[in-house]
């Protein structure tokens, strides 16, 4: 893949609360209308449009459409804005009428993609992955966004719904950049079992906060109010089955991570030992590994004669991914803070080298220091599993400093009616750091 050098500097602006960025500054203009031309798509599941010498981050809005857009975010000084597009004037041949009536403006803020298919979505989000990988890691990306088996076309695939309790004590879903919660009787993004659990239609018990709930590949159903104590939450055995190899369950609690598109987990662990290629004897290091979905399918490519080693800061992830990995006595899987003090003293503990990696990092990725550390250790190749493609990107201009380039990418809508999107890239060593690894 072509990649360039990265831009040295990049502006930093805005303001942040928590981890978002904020555009009010000076009087308020929320509530104000005018219209717009609307740009290409930005990532966060909005698209840019300008209006008096300043950015619009419009949504609800598509590719070229003329709108009328209402601010919710900004004021008179502030360098952007954010709106809603509130009237078409002018629409998109993709635009259609959202299926689900509780999408749109000032309404739940769960899906950004509702009004264009599943097909439109995924190509607004190829523009979203090139566009992020060109300017943060200087790479080319020819590749486009691809479907993820198991929803129907992009709607009932979420085994996993995280519900609130609005005032009135109804279940339901929190607006866009907002803590105001909409009461929802269904969510066509949700597997149909959510809704069938009738708890959407129920007052929610007086002290409940939230209710989680969980489906599992073989059709259990959990639900769990919240607040809750560790021990009061059940686990569940999900299944994954990635093409060309075995079907492995796997045990995780049901507030635990786990992708929630039924086809992720698979399709991930194909696409890294796709990438990967592991051979019989060699020593892999999973990182961010959960309940051991890429230790237990690295440990099963590896064979007894290799290693593989699995770390997660989970220490509830640890323990059920004991009996995930117990049929392989060359796995082990332990707790560490990956990037703080130590971490990589477990890693020289167990392995003797290092050959392949997998990283799955949060959604901030993984950072500089962690990236330099792996790579350090002069892998064969590496698998990065992305869910931020601006994280990715980041990162890779941090692997290109440690010497390794990206051979392939593909990005997977993971996420269908949503912004998010699921990347995995494969790294291997280049130039002066693969003769180093070939010697
Ligand atoms: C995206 S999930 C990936 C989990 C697993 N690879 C899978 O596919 O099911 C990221 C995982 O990283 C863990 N994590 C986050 N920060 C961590 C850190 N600093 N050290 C170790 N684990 C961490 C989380 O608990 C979570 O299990």
């Amino acid at each position: 893949m072509n990649q360039q050098k990265r831009p040295a500097s990049r502006r930093r602006s805005n303001q942040r609360r928590g981890n978002k960025r904020v555009a009010t500054q000076g009087d308020s203009l929320v509530g104000t209308e005018f219209e717009v031309e609307v740009g290409d798509v930005a990532h966060g599941g909005h698209c840019v449009a300008r209006h008096d010498g300043r950015v619009v981050f419009v949504r609800h809005a598509l590719p070229g459409e003329q709108v009328v857009a209402r601010v919710t975010d900004g004021g008179t000084t502030s360098r952007f804005l954010r709106a809603d597009a509130v009237r078409i004037v002018q629409a998109s041949p993709e635009r259609r009428e959202a299926p689900c009536r509780f999408s749109g403006p000032g309404a739940c803020g769960g899906c950004d993609w509702q009004h264009t298919s599943a097909a439109f979505g995924r190509e607004l989000k190829t523009r979203v992955v090139r566009e992020q990988l060109r300017r943060l890691a200087g790479i080319d990306w020819p590749g486009v966004v691809e479907q993820v088996p198991g929803d129907e076309d992009g709607l009932r695939w979420r085994t996993r719904v995280e519900f609130s309790v609005s005032p009135d004590r109804r279940l339901g879903l929190r607006k866009h950049r907002s803590h105001d919660i909409v009461p929802v009787d269904d969510c066509l993004i949700a597997v149909p079992e959510i809704a069938a659990t009738g708890l959407l239609e129920e007052p929610a018990e007086p002290d409940t906060t939230g209710v989680d709930v969980a489906v599992a590949a073989d059709g259990e159903v959990v639900a769990v109010d919240l607040p809750v104590r560790d021990s009061g939450i059940p686990n569940l055995v999900e299944r994954v089955a990635p093409n060309g190899l075995s079907a492995r369950g796997f045990r995780v609690s049901a507030r635990g991570f786990w992708q929630v598109h039924p086809g992720a987990a698979a399709t991930f662990v194909g696409a890294a030992l796709d990438g990967l290629q592991p051979k019989p004897g060699e020593r892999a290091l999973d990182l961010y590994a959960g309940v051991g979905v890429f230790t237990a399918f690295l440990a099963e490519a590896v064979g007894p004669e290799g290693l593989v080693l699995g770390l997660e800061g989970d220490s509830r992830a640890v323990r059920d991914a004991g009996p995930n990995i117990a049929g392989f006595g060359h796995a082990t899987l332990e707790r560490a803070d990956i990037g703080h003090d130590g971490w990589g003293s477990v890693v020289d503990e167990t392995l003797d080298r290092v050959d392949l990696v997998v990283l799955d990092p949060p959604r901030s990725g993984a950072g500089r220091a962690v990236v330099r550390d792996v790579l350090a250790r002069r892998p064969r190749r590496a698998a990065y599993i992305a869910c931020d493609p601006a994280a990715l990107a980041r990162d890779l201009a941090y692997a290109a400093e440690s010497g390794y380039e990206v051979v392939s990418l593909r990005a997977f809508d993971a996420f269908p009616m949503t912004h998010h999107i699921e990347c995995v890239a494969i790294l291997e060593a280049a130039g002066a750091v693969a003769d180093q690894i070939r010697r």
